[in-house]
């Protein structure tokens, strides 16, 4: 019987790859419901081909649009009631968590009490409520596998091994779009430089994440709560070649490390057909060619999100909430042209200042510090 797939986010980055996984392994896989924004382009594709039976829009504009061009097979639906829907669809087996921004906590959570397996790219929503994410997995006894291509190589690198084995993990990062730029440089970076993502084509949001390094960040932090690991022990090292996806350093001194060329089809798919290995039309690993693989150390100075990231895990509490929140505000003002790119730092330092963090917060707690938190950058802008 092939897995029953639910995707919310099906017309975004991670969405499109997941249906190109899927359309390799008709077999294996089949589409019961999606979930997007507006894109009803997209979604109108995705119907006629995987003749899901229910499809959700954020607006009812973009479900008319699609319900008009589709058959009576698929119903469609819109706004949050429809997307928590989708989310718990009864026929579906697997939730592909593929929103962008901390919207995706609602639907992956009511998923999760559902019942459902959960493949996470969303990594928003475990820095957001990692604490209350990870309870209701374990109480409702369901997986949370990973999709981040980080998280998926040290998922693999764990494999097997014991969890009290593990002396470190080494988190890579590309540097993104601004590597080697000094401080000066970067107080001009454009929208435009800044989507040049030197390894990866991601949606518009995680591209200026990862210039900022609080990707790494906002990782390092899902990694915590993944691999229920403590701060110091998940360390960050550039590796400009995005080749080596991640590693885990034992206490023996072994280090695992789980190669691929970059193509988030891979952790996709493995996430999918875990425990098994399918085939997959991905370029094989050419390292003669490569001939080389570099690593260095972050600059913290530079790039003061991954510092301010690290802070805000470590503090606990609705800090990671807040600094997530903000950060979303942030660069939302930057991609719409309203702030500079070192802005994004400044207002995430300044709400994450000014927060007054509860301890172990409810989800309603969570819910007011994420208001609070964007409502207070907006105004720093
Ligand atoms: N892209 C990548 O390679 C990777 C991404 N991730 C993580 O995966 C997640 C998705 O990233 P990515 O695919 O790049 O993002 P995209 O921006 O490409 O896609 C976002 C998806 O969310 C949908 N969406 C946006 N707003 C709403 C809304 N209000 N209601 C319902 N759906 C909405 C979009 O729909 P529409 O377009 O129709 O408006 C789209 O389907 C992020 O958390 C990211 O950090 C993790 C690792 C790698
Ligand atoms: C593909 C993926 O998992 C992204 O999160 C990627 O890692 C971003 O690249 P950076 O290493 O530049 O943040
Ligand atoms: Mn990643």
């Amino acid at each position: 019987m092939p897995e029953q797939i639910i995707i919310l986010g099906s017309t975004g980055s991670i969405g499109k790859s997941t249906c190109e996984v899927i359309a390799q392994h008709p077999e294996e896989f089949r589409v019961i419901a999606l979930a997007a924004g507006t894109n009803a382009d997209e979604m109108i594709r995705q119907v006629k081909q995987f003749k899901p039976k229910l499809v959700s829009m954020a607006t009812q504009a973009a479900a008319e649009q699609v319900k008009k061009e589709v058959g009576g097979d698929t119903k469609v639906l819109w706004g949050e009631e429809a997307l928590l829907e989708v989310a718990t669809h009864p026929d579906g087996t697997y939730v592909v968590s593929a929103l962008v921004g901390s919207r995706g906590l609602p639907p992956t959570l009511a998923a999760i009490q559902a019942g459902k397996k959960i493949g996470l790219a969303n990594k928003e929503t475990l820095v957001t409520a990692g604490h209350i994410v990870t309870q209701e997995a374990q109480k409702a006894n369901v997986p949370l596998i990973p999709i981040d291509s980080e998280h998926s190589a040290i998922f693999q690198c764990l494999n097997g091994e014991r969890k009290q084995d593990v002396g470190r993990i080494l988190l890579t990062a590309s540097g993104g779009s601004f590597r080697d730029w000094s401080r000066e440089q970067l107080a001009n970076a454009t929208v435009e430089q800044a989507l040049k993502h030197p390894n990866w084509s991601m949606g518009a949001k995680i591209t200026i994440d990862s210039a900022t390094l609080m990707n790494k960040g906002l990782e390092v932090i899902e990694a915590h709560w993944l691999f229920q690991l403590p701060y110091d022990l998940i360390n960050v090292i550039i590796h400009p070649q995005s080749i080596v996806h991640s590693m885990v350093e034992f206490k023996d001194g072994a280090v695992m490390a789980q190669l691929g060329t970059p193509d988030m089809k891979v952790p996709i798919q493995y996430a999918l057909s875990y425990p098994k290995r399918l085939p997959l039309d991905t370029p094989a690993l050419d390292l003669v060619t490569l001939s080389r693989l570099d690593f260095r150390a972050p600059d913290f100075e530079r790039f003061p999100c991954l510092k301010l990231a690290y802070q805000a895990g470590k503090a606990g509490g609705s800090m990671p909430t807040v600094l997530n929140a903000a950060n979303e505000v942030a660069v939302e003002h930057f991609l719409q042209g309203n702030c500079s790119f070192l802005l994004i730092e400044e207002i995430i330092e300044r709400v994450l200042n000014e927060h007054v963090s509860v301890s172990n917060p409810s989800l309603q707690e969570i819910q007011a510090a994420d208001q609070w938190a964007r409502n207070y950058a907006h105004q720093c802008v």
